[in-house]
């Protein structure tokens, strides 16, 4: 049913050419014949870290399917195990500061269009899920997730800050007092405590139940009429949409302040050398 490709993610822009990226191809998008339900799967394996191409290639693929007037969008990953990482930290490791600047910028417009997308939006988060993976999923309308994994926004556990965005997404899915909880200990979730807590939605035994009970959540609005629906939507989104859209520029310099601070740095290096011992 669901056509490999119909919607052809375009590789990588002439500006990112220049950074000597290959043109890998970082997103799958399919899209259902019948229900005009289109699949986006992220992946760059192993944990479907957003990196520039990523990101860049997500966003493309949300934009084109918003011209391509598609029915509904379910955001899932190739992987078992991650929905997504979050964040790429080798982007911000050392980075080449053009890059590094490109690579937030890219960010804040995925956020910004995948956030406002007119289309019914649903994360079928088929694995853990941490900090930027929570981001993506909290920015669909809806989230689906598979039992034994984990989901939140840890930044505060990694020392660092998640940006006013972030938090903006999280309060408006699980309300003030659960975000402030959820935000201050930097906690990541369980399926079953996600549930609990409104952060997520159903729970689906498989990733086909998952795209199956995405697929039903998504043709309730085969009834409502799509303008009605999408200002609705942006009613309660557009404020913080814009809220970023004004502050860009501030966002990123705030961002590539704490970047190049030499303490986060050396935080970086323990946690991707954390990261690595783990598996030892
Ligand atoms: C973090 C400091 C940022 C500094 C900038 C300052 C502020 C502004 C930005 C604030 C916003 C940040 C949002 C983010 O998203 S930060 C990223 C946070 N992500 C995490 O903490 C997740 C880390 N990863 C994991 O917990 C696990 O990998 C897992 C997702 C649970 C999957 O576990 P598992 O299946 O066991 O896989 P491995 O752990 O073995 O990983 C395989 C492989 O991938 C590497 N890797 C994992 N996560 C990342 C990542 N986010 N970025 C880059 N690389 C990652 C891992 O090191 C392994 O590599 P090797 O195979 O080479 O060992």
């Amino acid at each position: 049913m669901y056509s490999r490709t119909m919607l052809k993610v375009r590789t990588l822009s002439n500006n990112l050419k220049m950074y000597g990226s290959t043109s890998s191809n970082f997103v799958n998008v399919s899209v259902n014949d019948k229900s005009g339900v289109a699949i986006v799967t992220m992946q760059r394996e192993p944990v479907n870290s957003l990196n520039l191409e990523l990101i860049t290639q997500l966003k493309t693929a949300l934009s084109d399917l918003e011209r391509n007037k598609c029915r509904g969008m379910i955001l899932t990953s190739a992987s078992k195990s991650v929905f997504s990482a979050g964040l790429d930290i080798m982007e911000m490791y050392k980075p080449n500061q053009e890059r590094v600047r490109n690579f937030w910028l890219s960010l804040q417009d995925l956020w910004m269009t995948l956030y406002g997308c007119s289309y019914p939006s649903v994360a079928a988060i088929n694995g853990h899920s941490p900090a930027g993976g929570c981001l993506l999923s909290m920015s669909c309308e809806y989230r689906i997730m598979l039992p034994n994994f984990t989901i939140g926004l840890n930044e505060t556990k990694l020392g660092i800050i998640a940006p006013s965005w972030f938090v903006a997404t999280m309060k408006n899915t699980i309300g003030f007092r659960k975000a402030e909880m959820a935000l201050t200990l930097g906690f990541l979730f369980t399926t079953e405590e996600a549930l609990k807590v409104g952060l997520i939605d159903e729970v689906a035994s498989s990733k086909e139940d998952a795209i199956a009970k995405a697929d039903k959540f998504i043709g309730q609005f085969a009834k409502i009429p799509p303008q009605p629906r999408t200002i609705s939507k942006l009613m309660l989104r557009s404020k913080d949409i814009e809220t970023l859209r004004k502050t860009k520029e501030q966002d990123l310099q705030a961002f590539l302040q704490v970047v190049n601070d030499p303490k986060t740095q050396k935080g970086l290096e323990l946690y991707l050398e954390s990261l690595k011992q783990r598996k030892a």
